[in-house]
C-alpha cells in the first residue's frame, strides 16, 4: 500500500540545511496499523508528511495506493489526499461550525449532493459514537469527542490511508485509550490502513502491528511490535520500551529482591501469551528439588499477542538451581539470570 524509498529530505533555509530524513527505507502493507516513533526532531512529522504530499523528498520516491505521490501536482495529487487523510494532535476542527457541518466539508468540497452528503454525515457520527451531539460547536465537545468529529471528517471520502499525527496526545489517558480503540474499531471494519506518528510507546503498544523506531532522521530498528517490545535491540527503543513495560526504578527493585532472598537465584522470565507461564512455573514447583518464590509479574497486552514477565527466586542445592534453570531455558521462555547468590 505504501512504498517509501531512499527518501531524503533537506530543509534549505538562510542559516543552513536541516537533514530531516536520510535515506528512508519503508514499505507498509494494506490494512495494517503502524506506527512511527521517535523523540522529537527526529524526522516523524516529516516522514508522514511526505505520505500526502504536503512534503516533498528531496531524493527518492512515495508511493501510496499504486500513486507516486512525491511526484503529482495539482488536481491530481488534490485527488490523491481524498484516499489519503490525516487527523491531528489539535484536530484542526473548523470552530464556527456544527459537528455535522465540520464533517460535512470535505464532502461539500468533493461536490457530493446534499442529499447523499446528509446520508453519509449520518452514518460517520453514528460511527464515531457521537450521535447527539450532531448540532455542537467544537468549543462544547471534550477533546475525546473533538477527536471523534476529526476522525469522521478524515473518513467521510472512504480514504484507503489514514494518517495520524499525534492523534492522542492532547488527551488524558482514559481518552486516549478510547480513541486508540475506535482506530483499531474502523481499521477491522473499513479494512483502513492506518500510519500513526506518536511519541509514547503506550499508542505503539495498544494497537500497532509494526513500528519504526526513529532516531535523528533515520529508522533505526523495524519490526513487529511483539518482537521489539521483546528484544529492543537500540538503546534508544530500550528507553521507549521501559516506558511501559517496567517501572522505572526496576534496577532498585533488583536490588531490594536480590538483598531479601540471598539464599537463591532471581530469574527474569519473559512469556509469550497469557497461558504459558503457569504450567511452566507448576513443572518447575513439581519436578525439582527446589523452591520457587514468585517475586513480581506483569503481562503487557500487545495487538498481537501479550506478554508477561515475571521475577522468581530459586533456592535449593546448587545442581537442582541449575538443573532447573535449564529446564526453563528449553521451553518457550526467555530467561534471564539477575543474581549469582547459589
Ligand atoms: N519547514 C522546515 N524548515 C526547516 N527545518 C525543518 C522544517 N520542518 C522540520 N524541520 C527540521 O527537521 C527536523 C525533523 O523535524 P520533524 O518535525 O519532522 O520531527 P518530529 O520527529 O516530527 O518532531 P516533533 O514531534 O517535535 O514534531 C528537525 O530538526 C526540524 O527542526
Amino acid at each position: 500500500m505504501i512504498q517509501i524509498q531512499n527518501v531524503k529530505k533537506i530543509f534549505r533555509s538562510k542559516s543552513g540545511d536541516v537533514t530531516a530524513l536520510k535515506n528512508i527505507d519503508l514499505s507498509i502493507e494494506q490494512g495494517e496499523i503502524f506506527g512511527v516513533i521517535g523523540y522529537s526532531g527526529a524526522g516523524k512529522s516529516t516522514l508522514i508528511r511526505m505520505l500526502n504530499g504536503l512534503e516533498v523528498p528531496t531524493e527518492g520516491k512515495v508511493e501510496v495506493a499504486g500513486r507516486e505521490v512525491s511526484k503529482i501536482k495539482g488536481a491530481s495529487l488534490r485527488k490523491a489526499r481524498q484516499e489519503i487523510s490525516m487527523i491531528f494532535q489539535h484536530f484542526n476542527l473548523l470552530w464556527s461550525r456544527t459537528v455535522t457541518e465540520n464533517i460535512a466539508f470535505p464532502l461539500e468540497i468533493a461536490g457530493v449532493p446534499k442529499q447523499q452528503r446528509e446520508k453519509r454525515v449520518a452514518e460517520l457520527i453514528n460511527l464515531v459514537g457521537l450521535s447527539g451531539k450532531e448540532k455542537s460547536y467544537p468549543a462544547q465537545l471534550s477533546g475525546g469527542q473533538k477527536q471523534r468529529v476529526g476522525i469522521a471528517r478524515a473518513l467521510a471520502n472512504n480514504p484507503k490511508v489514514l494518517l495520524c499525527d499525534e492523534a492522542t496526545s492532547a488527551l488524558d489517558p482514559q481518552t486516549t485509550d478510547s480513541i486508540l480503540e475506535l482506530l483499531v474499531d474502523i481499521n477491522k471494519r473499513l479494512g483502513l490502513t492506518i500510519v500513526l506518528i506518536t511519541h509514547e510507546m503506550h499508542v505503539i503498544r495498544k494497537i500497532c502491528e509494526r513500528v519504526a523506531v526513529m532516531e535523528d532522521g533515520r529508522v533505526v530498528e523495524l519490526g513487529r511490535v511483539l518482537d521489539v517490545f521483546r528484544h529492543p535491540e537500540q538503546n534508544i527503543t530500550k528507553r521507549f520500551v521501559q516506558q511501559v513495560t517496567e517501572q522505572q526504578d526496576t534496577k532498585e527493585i533488583i536490588d531490594v529482591l536480590m538483598k531479601q532472598h540471598p539464599e537463591g537465584e532471581i530469574v527474569k522470565l519473559t512469556f509469550i501469551g497469557e497461558r504459558t507461564e503457569q504450567p511452566v512455573i507448576t513443572t518447575l514447583i513439581r519436578d525439582f528439588d527446589i523452591s520457587v518464590n514468585i517475586l513480581q509479574g506483569k503481562i503487557t497486552p500487545t495487538q498481537e499477542s501479550s506478554y508477561g514477565t515475571l521475577f522468581v527466586g530459586i533456592s535449593g542445592n546448587r545442581e537442582a538451581v541449575e538443573k532447573s534453570i535449564q529446564f526453563l531455558k528449553d521451553q518457550q521462555v526467555d530467561v534471564e539470570v539477575l543474581s549469582n547468590n547459589g
